[in-house]
């Protein structure tokens, strides 16, 4: 064995930790709920449909909910779009929250988030179905979710999961760490992760020495915004480590890239297995959407079977 002569990152001297390829995962998951789409179609002459409304034009989000409509396509379920100028009221939106709750078409519904200045997230967030409820960020399904009981699950948590168990298997007795607490991802993560029985402790943006907190995890779920915080001595050699973080920066050259919470290259060299950002969580989010509208039709339609 020779060393290479200039190893050019770290993790080409080291390349310990194995990359979860959240992409793959969801491709195969995407390809399953096709096949169940069609054998629910088979079952009950229905195909499940999605709505997804997007208020003002942030390009980003625009990106995403394209995407959405995409991947809902190839599983063969319907997607509704609907666009909203920026001056949309609260009660226009909640008039057409309001008639895709009895659309009999319509499975699921998704709010896409953050909504402009001056319309009220949690109040529209509740005003959706409960059993529409496909994020699972309304004050039923939360409740749900910290009392234990089943209910729509918030996807980007539920793919964490997914990616978890699939890695891992057993989950119990495992110390969770799960740096970021808010009602769309750290919270219902460090629910979930409860009740698959870890040892879950929450870090939050007034946690004194996070680091000395992140070292003790065999879990480490990083979901802050802030690229690039969780560095390698965060990280307890061995650990697996799911950076669901995303953000886009802009390079020197004028291009952009897509960063995660964790700084990738020097992490690499202490995890025992790593999230990339693009290809790990953002796939997943997409693909338990998809799932959780399956499972919203199969409740509204067929009474869960
Ligand atoms: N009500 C609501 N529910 C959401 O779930 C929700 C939302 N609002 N607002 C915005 C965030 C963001 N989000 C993403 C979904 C997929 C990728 C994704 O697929 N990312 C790709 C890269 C995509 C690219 O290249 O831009 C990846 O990580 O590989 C990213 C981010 C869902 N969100």
């Amino acid at each position: 064995m020779t060393e290479p002569a200039s190893a050019e990152t770290a993790s080409v001297r080291n390349p310990s930790a194995r990359l979860i390829d959240g992409k793959a995962f969801a491709a195969n998951l995407t390809q399953d709920i096709a096949r169940e789409v069609r054998a629910f179609h088979d079952r009950h002459q229905v195909t499940p449909g999605l709505a997804v409304v997007l208020v003002g034009n942030d390009p980003a989000s625009e990106v995403y909910v394209r995407n959405k409509a995409l991947q809902t396509h190839r599983t063969g379920m319907r997607s509704f779009m609907h666009m909203l100028p920026e001056t949309t009221s609260q009660a226009e939106l909640l008039a057409l929250v309001g008639r895709l709750n009895h659309d009999p078409e319509i499975h699921g519904i998704l709010v896409q988030l953050p909504l402009p200045a001056g319309l009220d997230p949690i109040a529209i967030t509740n005003a959706i179905r409960p059993d529409k409820d496909v994020d699972g960020l309304g004050e039923v399904n939360a409740g749900r979710l910290a009392l234990g009981q089943p209910g729509l699950v918030p996807c980007t948590p539920l793919g964490c999961l997914m990616l978890l168990k699939a890695e891992l298997g057993e989950l119990r007795g495992l110390h969770a760490v799960v740096i970021g607490a808010s009602n769309l991802v750290g919270r219902p993560m460090a629910r979930l992760l409860l009740a698959e029985g870890c040892t879950v402790t929450v870090a939050h943006i007034d946690t004194r020495d996070p680091a000395a907190l992140a070292r003790q995890a065999d879990i480490l779920v990083v979901a802050t915004g802030c690229n690039g915080l969780v560095r390698a001595d965060w990280i307890k050699p061995g650990a697996t480590v799911i950076d669901v973080g995303i953000t886009r920066i802009s390079l020197p050259n004028g291009k952009t890239r897509l960063v995660g919470d964790v700084a990738f290259d020097e992490a690499v060299t202490r995890a025992g297995r790593i999230t990339p950002v693009p290809g790990g969580v953002g796939p997943m989010t997409i693909a338990c959407l998809l799932n959780n509208t399956l499972a919203a039709a199969r409740r509204i339609v067929g009474g869960a079977a």
